[in-house]
């Protein structure tokens, strides 16, 4: 895969958070980026200490404030994640697409977080707790450059083709 009418290949990040774990949905959330034919070419799971955690989440004080770092970084922190990366033209706007807004009820019927989760950002912060919402994704193409070097190793990346790209592109 090189190009799709001007829309790069791109590599994206993927977290399933310890939400999707305990309830059983990875299974359901990796199906929906698999039928939309992007590749898995990374995954591991990781239980993150609060050290990787202000890693991935950097700018996340900065951006939304303490309260809001404090809660996310304790909910992450909470049992294990799945970390997947992957690839596709547009991976990056395709992934957002398919997982839709931070908020899940903002996030419309068909969207990831709109379809398994409910909470709003209000009730959350509201509670003490972290929005709920099921999975991450990278938000842009130095987020998921960033990320992806965070999370995983050249060598743990793979090159194969799937069968879309062999029949279809
Ligand atoms: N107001 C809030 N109250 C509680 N938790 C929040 C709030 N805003 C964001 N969060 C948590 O912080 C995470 C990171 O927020 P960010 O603005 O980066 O959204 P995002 O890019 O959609 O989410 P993510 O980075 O997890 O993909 C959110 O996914 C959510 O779990």
């Amino acid at each position: 895969m090189a190009e799709d009418q001007g829309n790069p290949v791109e590599r994206t990040l993927v977290l399933l958070k310890p939400d999707a774990l305990v309830r059983g949905l990875a299974g359901r959330i990796i199906t929906r980026f698999e039928e939309a034919a992007l590749k898995i070419v990374g995954t591991k799971m990781k239980w993150m200490d609060e050290e990787f955690t202000r890693r991935h989440y950097f700018d996340l004080e900065e951006r939304l404030g303490s309260e809001v770092y404090r809660v996310t970084s304790t909910f992450m922190q909470q049992g294990p994640v799945i970390a997947l990366v992957l690839e596709g033209f547009d991976a990056i706007a395709t992934v957002r697409k398919i997982v839709g807004s931070t908020y899940p009820n903002q996030a419309p019927a068909g969207t990831v977080r709109g379809d398994f989760s409910h909470y709003s950002a209000a009730g959350s912060i509201a509670s003490g707790k972290a929005v709920a919402n099921l999975v991450h994704a990278s938000g842009n193409k130095e987020e998921a450059q960033q990320e992806v070097e965070l999370w995983f190793d050249k060598d743990e990346l793979q090159d194969y083709k799937t069968l879309a790209e062999v029949y279809t592109y």
